[in-house]
């Protein structure tokens, strides 16, 4: 068996009527067992791409294979081996929790004895035995994420596809299906999830793919995403800046020893004052007093300062200049 359970190659998608491409030229590769995590924000064509390579959505040129088959020749084939998980819920509301389970195996050609089974097994790990004969319509955000994936697991696929697995969940229910989709790793199912939120997606992933406009920007390790930005920490804060503006205290910051880049953050500006992030590479700490006294000496009151390590947010920020929002 092939090590490389999804590839997509130059992908395009093009909606009838939209202005540019959905999906414009998209390549990566996940390999078995891999958790693979598609991060951009609303738009960057995350869905468009599941959507393809779940055999939804018909690409307008490149090709996608999943487990070894081209998703476009081999339709029929690629859904026994994949499951999805759409962002919205598209359970059957007028059957119980246990027969959504049962009908979804059936037409994946299990047996009667072990749909039961697996049924059983997949709502008793999922938390849900006390909701097999709830009416599906009856259940909460989470439950239904729940029991979506319990549904997804039932013919043992070999990849599982999340879209915005935790998008509307409250904590506790994102933490269980973080647990889930963990455990789901340590067994070997290779998981390509889509987010837009970089915890999620730094927490969850061995590597992730940042998108926007329906291009890959950058794909690595998070860790190894975080590394590419200058700098070991930051230094944030928000300032009210004096006459001449922000902008040259930020030329001035940027010549202080050990600051490897200064940045306005996006969105900022407005009467809470301006969010200028530094980033470093000395203890943060020793920059307090020298970037304080920039600021009064520029004629800027500042307002917050915090510390911190650099994030996914912050990659994605450097590579657009945009918050992920
Ligand atoms: N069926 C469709 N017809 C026309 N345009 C579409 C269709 N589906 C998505 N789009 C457009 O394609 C682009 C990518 O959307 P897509 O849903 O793939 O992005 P996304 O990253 O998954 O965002 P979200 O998290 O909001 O779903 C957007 O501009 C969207 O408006």
């Amino acid at each position: 068996m092939s090590s490389v359970a999804v590839e997509v190659t130059d992908l395009v998608k093009h909606y009838p009527k939209a202005s540019g491409n959905a999906v414009d030229g998209l390549s990566f590769t996940v390999g078995e067992g891999e958790v693979f995590g598609l991060l951009g924000p609303n738009g960057a064509g995350k869905t468009t791409t599941v959507g393809v390579l779940t055999t939804r959505v018909v690409p307008t040129s490149g090709s996608a294979r999943v487990a070894g088959l081209d998703v476009s020749a081999d339709a029929v084939a690629v859904c026994a081996k994949l499951a999805v998980v759409p962002q919205r819920v598209n359970l059957d509301r007028s059957l119980t929790v246990r027969d959504n389970l049962r009908f979804h195996a059936a037409y994946h050609g299990v047996g009667r004895a072990e749909r039961n089974a697996r049924a059983d097994e997949l709502l008793e790990r999922m938390g849900l035995a006390d909701k097999a004969k709830s009416i599906s319509d009856n259940l909460s955000g989470g439950q239904a994420q729940r029991v979506m994936i319990a549904r997804g697991l039932m013919h043992r696929p070999e990849v599982l596809f999340l879209d915005e697995p935790s998008t509307g969940l409250d904590p506790q229910a994102r933490l269980f299906v973080h647990d889930q989709i963990a455990t789901l790793r340590d067994e070997g199912v290779t998981v390509v999830l889509t987010t837009h939120d970089m915890d999620e997606a730094h927490k969850l992933s061995d590597r992730v793919g940042i998108v926007d406009h329906g291009k890959l920007l950058a794909l690595d390790t998070p860790d190894g995403l975080i590394r590419s930005l200058p700098g070991e920490a930051t230094v944030e804060l928000t300032v009210l800046p004096g006459g001449e503006g922000a902008d040259p205290l930020l030329t001035a910051l940027r010549e202080l020893p050990e600051v490897e880049r200064a940045e306005a953050l996006p969105g900022s500006g407005d009467a809470a004052g301006v969010r200028l992030r530094l980033y470093v590479s000395a203890d943060p700490s020793m920059l307090l007093a020298p970037v304080v006294e920039t600021a009064g000496r520029h004629g800027a009151s500042v307002r917050d300062v915090s510390l911190g390590t650099p994030t996914l947010e912050d990659v994605f920020i450097s590579l657009t200049g945009r918050d992920l929002r």
